[in-house]
Order: C-alpha cells, then sequence, then structure tokens
C-alpha cells in the first residue's frame, strides 16, 4: 500500500508524502553525517550530545539518568564522547574487580606485606580494561603499569587472576556488550595484559593505564584509584579516576582519617571524569552517567586552605611540603591519602592544593601517576604544573622525564603556591 501510514493504513496525502521524503533525506544525510564523525578516529570527534547520551540503556544509569542535575543534562558540545563513555564503564568494571580482591583476598590478611592481593588487583584490573579498549579501539596504543611476563611463569598465580577476570561483569548487560563482554581465555587475558607495552611518546592515540595507583592504601582498605587518561599527541584528551572509597558526595568534607580504611562504609565510590575543553565531573561510581560537574574551591583565605600529599615519605617530601604550607599561612594539618584520589578531591573542592615535592632527585613520576588527574584538575579550574612552573609533558615516553614534582592548585593562587614551594627549594639548595 503506497503512502499509506504503516499504523492506520489510510493513504496520505502527496504533501505529506513529498515532506516526509525530504524529512528522511534529511535525517539520512544527518546520520551519514555523525558515523563519518564516528569513524574518523584520528580527528578528534565533536558531537552535539546531551551528557549522557550513551547511558539509556544502562540500568545503573538508567537509575542515574532520572538523578541528572538539570544543568548537566543540559546540552554541550563534548568531544572523544565515545572514548569517554568506554574509559568510564572500563574504570567501573575494573573497580568491581579490585574491590572483590580486597574483600576475598586482602581484607584480614595478617601480613599486610604480602604483595599477593596487590598482583592480583593490578594484573586484573589491566587485562579488563585493556579488553575493553582493544574491542572499541583496536589501532590505538596503550601504556599500561605490568607485563605479563611473571604470570606465564606462575600458573596458580594466572589461574587465580583468570577466575576473577572471567567472572567480572557490570550488572547491565547493554554495558557489558559496549566492552566488549568477556574475555574469552587466559591466553587471550595474557595477551591483553602485554598489550600495555606501549613505549609512549608524543604521537598519536595513547591510552594509560593504572590499574590499581595507591597499592598501600588498596590493601589498607583506604583510598586508592583506577586511572585511565587518553593522550592524543602527547595531551591530554579524557581522564577518569574510579575511587571506591572515596565519598560519593563532593561537599563531604576532606577528613584526616581520609586515608585509613574507609572500604565497608556506604556512600563511597565515586568516578571523576573529564574531556579536554568539556569541564571535569564527578558520579557515583556505580552510576557512571549522572555526572555532575565540579570545580575547585576559590582560596580566598589561604590560612584555610587543606592541602593534600601522599601518605608514603618515600613518595614525596612531607618536610619541604610542610614547610611550604607554614609559608603560606595554611593552619590546618594536611590530609594524606594515596593515588590520584589527591587530584580528584581537590578538583571538587574537597581539598584545596596537592603537593609532590620529589624525594630523589632520580626518580622519574610514571604517566599512569597523573595524567588522568592532572586533566581533571585542569578542567576543574586548577593549574597543574611540576616545581619549575612547567606543564607536565606527558609527550616523552612512560615518564615524565622532563618534570620534577607536581603541584596542583587553584589556577588564581598557583602562582602564589608555586612560589612558595621554589622559595624553600631555593633555601634548602642553598643551606646543602
Ligand atoms: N620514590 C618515589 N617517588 C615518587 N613516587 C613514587 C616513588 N616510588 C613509587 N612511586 C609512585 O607513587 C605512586 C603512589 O603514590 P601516591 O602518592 O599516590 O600514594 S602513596 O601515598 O605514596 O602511596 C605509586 O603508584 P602505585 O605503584 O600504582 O601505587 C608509584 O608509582
Ligand atoms: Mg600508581
Amino acid at each position: 500500500m503506497p503512502n499509506s501510514d504503516p499504523a492506520t493504513h489510510k493513504p496520505q496525502s502527496r504533501h505529506r508524502s513529498t515532506t516526509s521524503l525530504s524529512l528522511r533525506l534529511l535525517l539520512s544525510s544527518f546520520s551519514i553525517l555523525i558515523l563519518a564523525l564516528f569513524s574518523l578516529r584520528a580527528i578528534p570527534r565533536v558531537a552535539l550530545l546531551k551528557n549522557h547520551l550513551f547511558s539509556s540503556s544502562s540500568s545503573a544509569s538508567a537509575s542515574s539518568s532520572v538523578s541528572v542535575s538539570p544543568s548537566t543534562a543540559s546540552t554541550i558540545i563534548m568531544s572523544y564522547a565515545k572514548e569517554l563513555r568506554v574509559a568510564q564503564v572500563a574504570v567501573q568494571r575494573a573497580t568491581l574487580l579490585t574491590k572483590r580482591v580486597f574483600h576475598e583476598k586482602a581484607k584480614g590478611t595478617v601480613d599486610k606485606s604480602d604483595k599477593s592481593p596487590v598482583t592480583i588487583g593490578d594484573f586484573g584490573a589491566q587485562a579488563l580494561i585493556i579488553a575493553a579498549l582493544r574491542h572499541n579501539f583496536p589501532d590505538d596504543a596503550i601504556v599500561a603499569e605490568e607485563e605479563a611476563a611473571q604470570l606465564r611463569a606462575d600458573p596458580n598465580l594466572a589461574d587465580q587472576i583468570w577466575s576473577l577476570v572471567r567472572d567480572t561483569r557490570l550488572p547491565d548487560p547493554a554495558a557489558e556488550e559496549l566492552l566488549g563482554g568477556s574475555v574469552p581465555n587466559l591466553d587471550a587475558m595474557l595477551d591483553l595484559i602485554d598489550r600495555g607495552n606501549s613505549p609512549g611518546g608524543a604521537h598519536g592515540r595513547i591510552w594509560a593505564i593504572d590499574p590499581i595507583d595507591g597499592t598501600k592504601g588498596f590493601l589498607r582498605g583506604g583510598q586508592y584509584a583506577v586511572c585511565l587518561a587518553l593522550l592524543v599527541d602527547g595531551q591530554v584528551q579524557v581522564g577518569v579516576l574510579g575511587c571506591p572509597n572515596l565519598p560519593i558526595d563532593d561537599s563531604a568534607p576532606l577528613s584526616a582519617d581520609i586515608g585509613v580504611d574507609a572500604s565497608d562504609e556506604d556512600g563511597r565510590g565515586v568516578l571523576f571524569s573529564a574531556v579536554r575543553g568539556g569541564g571535569a565531573h564527578s558520579a557515583p561510581l556505580s552510576a557512571p552517567t549522572a555526572a555532575k560537574p565540579i570545580s575547585m574551591r576559590p582560596v580566598s583565605d589561604m590560612t584555610a586552605a587543606t592541602f593534600c600529599e601522599s601518605v608514603e615519605a618515600a613518595h614525596s617530601a612531607h618536610g619541604d611540603q610542610a614547610e611550604i604550607a607554614r609559608r603560606l599561612g595554611i593552619s590546618r594539618p594536611s590530609v594524606r591519602m594515596d593515588s590520584q584520589s589527591k587530584y580528584g578531591s581537590i578538583a571538587r573542592g574537597a581539598g584545596d592544593i596537592y603537593l609532590r615535592l620529589p624525594v630523589k632527585a632520580t626518580y622519574q613520576e610514571k604517566i599512569w601517576d597523573h595524567a588522568a588527574g592532572d586533566l581533571i584538575v585542569r578542567e576543574a579550574g586548577g593549574q597543574v604544573t611540576d616545581v619549575d612552573g612547567k606543564a607536565l609533558d606527558f609527550s616523552v615516553g612512560r615518564t615524565l622525564a622532563n618534570n620534577k614534582g607536581v603541584v596542583a592548585a587553584p589556577a588564581a593562587v598557583h602562582g602564589e603556591v608555586l612560589k612558595a614551594v621554589q622559595d624553600v627549594l631555593r633555601q634548602k639548595s642553598t643551606a646543602a
């Protein structure tokens, strides 16, 4: 029946059919344009999207999209929309594995120096994230912390990791499908882990993965992060941090005990993300698309500022950092917490400043320890430099060989903080 409405089977007017034909033509040209944009992965993709465009089929997301705030739901121009969505869900899935490892293998471990829970969690999370990246972006390079040689030599360890990787799935089948579903077998898992061996560099698309950042924090049930960032020609374009033990509530104050065991508390588990030029967001880890914009807190009174630093004295110079805080007039004690959760915490204004002054002149920071956090803080209104005031340079390989230390603060006060850092370091070198 030509020109009939399929619902009513009633003949339509000639005018209406011409209009619908033009409309269909217009729509199909528009779809072709969108498809073309999405197939050109080498070029940053720009799409006019609602923030939750890719979320409609996720059960976690479905509940989340109800709670999306009006400002988040507003239409924004977002680049790298698919990369962001895949990264968020890949990190979410990997955190499910790390939480299982914590509860089944780390919690209650008498000897906390036992490295096996960390090893199992690290390898398992890396395998799951790389599987998702290979499925969606098979031509991209990957820089990841672990390689599978140790597992190939230890079948028992490999089996333990395989059983976790095999059984860890997102509750939402559509989200699982987006990630390509399960890893087929143990050998495929080992091969995936070894795909993280890119030397990094200044060209092309490179993902940086830290499957468990803050390993000590992970073991004690404190702060750790599953970290994923996309670099394009050396610039961070997408950053995602899954922080299972941080409060979901962006306005929760950063208490001094944030670094101790928080793994069993309700209301924990947050996902930070940012796309360059698109702002920074946070969401519950269980509902990645319930994203709300976050921003750094303006520091009008430096004496009331909160600064964050590593728990480990071997990782950043606590003494120098205390002296810098004193010079700035900061009266509050530092908040010590492991991992890139420090970047996420200052980006949402729970803290204000992150200082990471080098302990050893020869140590080179790893790109996977900073890439996601760097972008999230910058997109939240912060500035991130090394102690010389240079932006972190992710283009020179697997390490930040051109940088020493990290100084992250709201852009308006970064200069003041950097001056205090440089004064303290100058005074120290004069005294030596
Ligand atoms: N000497 C030295 N100096 C600076 N940084 C170092 C050093 N040694 C290690 N690392 C890296 O520190 C990462 C964790 O550091 P954090 O500050 O995030 O947490 S911690 O409080 O120190 O545990 C940690 O990341 P993970 O191994 O993923 O936990 C290391 O990559
Ligand atoms: Mg790390």
